[in-house]
């Protein structure tokens, strides 16, 4: 059986670990997946998901995305890869006047860089054998940056520019890039935001900043996630949808609950339609938007309520 070569990164949790056991579980084993963590040492979490999948349909390899070398050995010791999903990442959030550049620089060069790293050792054969595609899995802050992910927001800008750019050039040789972009996730990262964002010296900022940060931001966060989360097997979902599509999109939002904060983007060319309403929702009509996502938490639980009772 011809099964088409499949390599993720960043599958010792979240979204990697359910994209990785969902397609090595294809009913019709059309996929060999190369489930890649930069540290070997958390694999265990994988193998438990992967079940009867590892050693027939999934194999773990190490791969750590700043690290050239470790791309090329792990890449070299694959037949080909038919389908990347360049999916590690890492978040960051609070006011910029808090963070360090060295610290920017390592989202930059996990987000991005990483990404450019992949496409580097891999682009050159799948443009030789004229086939092949890349998954990237970005964010709706690749659309749409949100206060105080200042920093993160430009590393998945650049994700974005950066394969708007390639896949012009992808066309030519009959390769696809798909950008997935997911809104909030419910996983590690998640966990790790807020235990970091509490942790945070905001003695560098001034009162009204870091009130803002403390009040608006930190307050609302559990509750964006509480009623708009997703889960990680519901983006690789629509992920495994993605790679068995004929004519894959470039663009594909995962959450239609997130997509009003994307739309208004495209709505106004001259950019102050998400910033005005973004500044009246947390400043001038909170109530309303506390409401709003609290009556979409109650809809949620009421949908899972009936589900668990088989209504
Ligand atoms: N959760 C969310 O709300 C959203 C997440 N995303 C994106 O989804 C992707 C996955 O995140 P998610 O599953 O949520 O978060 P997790 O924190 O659960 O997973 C991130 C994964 O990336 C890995 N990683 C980090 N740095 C490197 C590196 N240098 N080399 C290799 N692997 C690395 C982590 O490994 P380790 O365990 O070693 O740290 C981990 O396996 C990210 O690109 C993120 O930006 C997009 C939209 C929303
Ligand atoms: C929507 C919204 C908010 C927060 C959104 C968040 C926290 C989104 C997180 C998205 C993630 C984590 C994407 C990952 O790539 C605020 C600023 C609280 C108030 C204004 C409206």
């Amino acid at each position: 059986m011809n099964q088409k070569v499949v390599l993720i990164t960043g599958c010792s949790s979240g979204i990697g670990l359910a994209l990785a056991v969902r397609i090595a579980r294809d009913e019709k084993k059309r996929f060999m997946v190369y489930a890649t963590m930069r540290n070997l040492a958390k694999k265990e979490a994988l193998e438990e998901a992967a079940g009867c999948t590892l050693g027939r349909t999934l194999e773990i390899k190490q791969l750590d995305v700043c690290d050239e070398n470790s791309i090329k050995a792990c890449v070299k010791s694959l037949p080909r890869v038919d389908i990347l999903i360049s999916n590690a990442g890492m978040g960051m959030v609070g006011p910029i006047e808090c963070q360090t550049i060295d610290e920017m620089k390592t989202v930059m060069d996990t987000n991005f860089f990483g990404l450019v790293r992949l496409m580097k050792e891999v682009l050159p054969d799948m443009k030789k054998r004229k086939s092949g595609h890349i998954v990237v899995i970005s964010s709706a802050m690749g659309i749409q940056g949100i206060l105080f992910n200042d920093i993160y927001a430009a590393s998945k800008f650049a994700v974005e520019g950066f394969c708007e750019s390639l896949a012009v050039q992808a066309l030519r040789f009959n390769l696809n890039i798909s950008l997935i972009e997911p809104g909030p996730v419910i996983t590690e990262f998640e966990h790790k935001m807020y235990e970091e964002s509490l942790k945070i010296d905001l003695s560098k900022a001034d009162k009204v900043t870091a009130d803002m940060f403390h009040n608006i931001y930190l307050k609302n966060y559990k509750q964006i996630f509480e009623s708009l989360g997703q889960t990680p097997e519901e983006v690789a979902e629509h992920t495994f949808k993605m790679i068995t599509m004929k004519n894959p999109p470039f663009r594909h939002q995962t959450n239609t609950l997130y997509t009003p904060m994307t739309t208004m983007k495209y709505a106004d060319p001259n950019g102050d339609l998400p910033i005005g309403t973004f500044y009246k929702m947390v400043f001038e009509h909170d109530k309303v938007f506390t409401a709003s996502f609290n009556f979409l938490k109650l809809l949620r639980w009421r949908s899972r309520k009936s589900v668990t009772l088989g209504k």
